[in-house]
């Protein structure tokens, strides 16, 4: 429970539609008591004029209201007093349906606007936090809390709040009412209500699990479907058709299983439920009745008890279900707390300074360990380069390439050594001016579920012209093939549209970055899908674009087309050779070797 006052500022931000809510309640349950009192009040009334009748002349204690309107019917002849009676209590169901009808308007709308805050404030948190935290947790665990965990708060937000406090105030009044007239009684025909909401927690608590278990199989059952539709052709050519389909059967049969043991439980559930509460009622009208029969001005009240107990019938079954939605909620709550109080490990320097980036980026005696794996990425790593320079890094995979441009982009921070640009520690820099000022292709393309158009201007605050766009798909080489879509540059790509080659998806990331136009540059790996003749075409483009920008090209081969300044390569997180291409040349190591390979294939193809 503690966990839940997380959320109580949202109903201090919503205090006016819940505190107008909460009045609705009372007022829809307000009207709803009145009604049996009146229906007692006429009962008695009938019961008068019967063969045999005896007047009635019991001191029964009715509502302020209740008591001026049987002033004013009581001098009406009989057949008029049981037809106002009668359109009284119609519109008081009429009343009572309204005001549960605006309550629902409401509180039920305000746990809306409460869902649609705490959806906000999860997303907002994902986006400050870094990429390691992404790294050790699982994408669907992340997707759970935004949706599931916080749809089950809401549930505590909304239907929990005006169920708990319909019922409070429904069981108060009735209970005001029932033991004005006839303590005993009241006593007798309510003593089996607690026994009902304690079975009730409990069955709850039953369901919940089972139903969890249900839901975790069937998620499963998803994920097994969902690999064997992506991984078709793996399966296919690896005949495993049998094995998946055996695989498929034993968790579709464990599913069955558990979920023909909850729709067993739910089937005890709903019949029990109506004894209980039948139990109550024969209560009433067997006690009731043997009263009566001693004196039949008792029969008034007999008929309002009856009443009252079909009345409190609902939210004492609630008081299970309200319990049960607490619980779940602070579950869901403590799961998002936990995220939520999860502080990002890289910080945004708190500094305004927002100082052109243009080179001049020294790495200086960097080490970093994934915190995650344990594995030493870059070990006493220093690197100087000076602005405008070219630089090509070159490393067996595994070596610590990629690692290095993730650190000059301030996704992790090195665990020892500094890195710099232009003088500034990376860390005094606050980290949007830092992101903003280098363009980056990663090596694993994404495109989002968006326009090719969109997908290229990605990056920029506002909607670049058409040509800016084109040339910045023409320097990545693929404004021809975009062209050749069906719908061109507004051709869908992503999970909802077309199929793009590998190669197509590098390009498409390339003229992201590209458009960017900033100072810095990082390419990691960006052209091992792209054929050699492509290839060479946007090399001989970067020759034009990058000028006088700061570039590093991580890859696997050796571009000659291009000049670089440097050429590092990196064995194990450390340099191991560095120079010009003449230098590296020279020294007959591994540079030397790549460059025989490449140029004997080369020739060759
Ligand atoms: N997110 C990560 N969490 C844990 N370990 C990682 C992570 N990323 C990389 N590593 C490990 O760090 C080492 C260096 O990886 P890195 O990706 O920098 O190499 P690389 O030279 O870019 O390789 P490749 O050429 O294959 O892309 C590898 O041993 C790798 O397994």
């Amino acid at each position: 429970m503690k966990q839940l006052s997380t959320v109580h500022k949202y109903f201090w931000k919503y205090r006016y539609r819940f505190s107008i809510g909460i009045i609705f309640v009372v007022l829809s349950n307000y009207f709803a008591v009145l009604a049996p009192e009146i229906t007692g009040y006429v009962v008695n009334k009938v019961q008068e004029h019967l063969p045999g009748g005896k007047p009635v002349h019991g001191k029964e204690s009715y509502n302020g209201i209740v008591m001026l309107f049987i002033k004013w019917v009581q001098q009406m002849d009989f057949a008029k007093l049981v037809l106002i009676c009668s359109i009284t209590i119609l519109v008081l169901a009429l009343l009572r349906g309204f005001f549960m009808f605006v309550m629902r308007q409401t509180l039920i709308v305000m746990s809306r606007h409460i869902e649609y805050d705490m959806k906000n404030e999860v997303y907002t948190h994902y986006q400050k936090l870094d990429a390691g935290f992404f790294k050790s947790h699982r994408t669907g665990d992340l997707m759970n809390r935004i949706a599931e965990d916080v749809s089950r708060v809401r549930m505590y937000t909304g239907p929990a709040i005006m169920y708990f406090v319909n019922l409070v105030s429904l069981i108060g009044m009735c209970m005001v009412n029932m033991f004005s007239k006839d303590l005993n009684l009241s006593l007798i025909v309510l003593s089996p209500l607690p026994l009902l909401a304690i079975t009730i927690y409990f069955v709850n608590i039953t369901i919940h699990r089972k139903s969890e278990r249900v839901q975790s199989l069937l998620s499963d059952l998803t994920t097994n479907a969902q690999e064997s539709y992506s991984g078709v052709r793996v399966i296919k050519s690896f005949v495993q058709e049998n094995a998946m389909l055996r695989f498929f059967k034993n968790n579709s049969e464990a599913y069955r299983k558990n979920a023909v043991g909850l729709a067993k439980t739910e089937a005890i559930y709903f019949p029990s439920m109506t004894l209980l509460v039948g139990l109550s009622t024969l209560l009433t009208i067997f006690i009731g009745g043997k009263m009566a029969i001693d004196d039949p001005q008792k029969v008034g009240i007999i008929v309002e008890f009856v009443i009252y107990i079909n009345m409190l019938t609902w939210p004492v079954t609630a008081i299970g279900s309200v319990a049960s939605i607490i619980q779940r909620a602070a579950a869901s709550q403590k799961r998002l707390n936990e995220f939520l109080h999860t502080e990002p490990a890289i910080k945004s320097a708190d500094s305004k300074d927002e100082t052109p980036l243009s080179g001049n980026i020294v790495f200086d005696n960097v080490s970093f360990t994934y915190f995650n794996t344990g594995i030493k990425a870059l070990k006493n790593f220093s690197l100087s380069i000076k602005e405008g320079e070219k630089v090509l890094i070159l490393g067996r995979t595994g070596s610590g390439k990629s690692t290095l441009a993730q650190l000059l982009l301030r996704f992790y921070d090195p665990d020892e050594g500094n890195i710099t640009i232009g003088g500034k520690d990376l860390r005094a820099i606050p980290l949007q001016h830092l992101r903003d000022n280098i363009s980056f292709v990663p090596q694993d393309v994404f495109l989002f579920s968006d326009t090719v158009s969109r997908n290229i201007a990605f990056g920029l605050t506002t909607d670049p012209s058409e040509e800016k766009i084109y040339k910045a798909a023409q320097n990545a080489a693929i404004h021809n093939e975009i062209n050749g879509l069906q719908n061109g540059y507004a051709t869908m790509v992503g999970e909802r549209g077309v199929t793009l080659s590998g190669g197509q998806k590098q390009r498409i990331s390339i003229a992201r970055a590209l458009i960017k136009d900033p100072d810095i540059m990082i390419f990691d790996d960006c052209l091992s899908a792209v054929d050699a003749k492509t290839e060479n075409q946007i090399i001989n483009n970067l020759y034009t674009i990058l000028g006088k920008r700061t570039a590093i090209l991580i890859t696997h081969r050796i571009f000659t087309v291009l000049k670089f300044d440097q050429v590092i390569i990196i064995e194990d997180g450390s340099i191991i050779e560095q120079g010009t291409h003449e230098e590296l040349l020279a020294l007959n190591g591994y540079y030397a070797e790549l460059y025989q390979i490449q140029t004997n294939q080369e020739t060759i193809s």
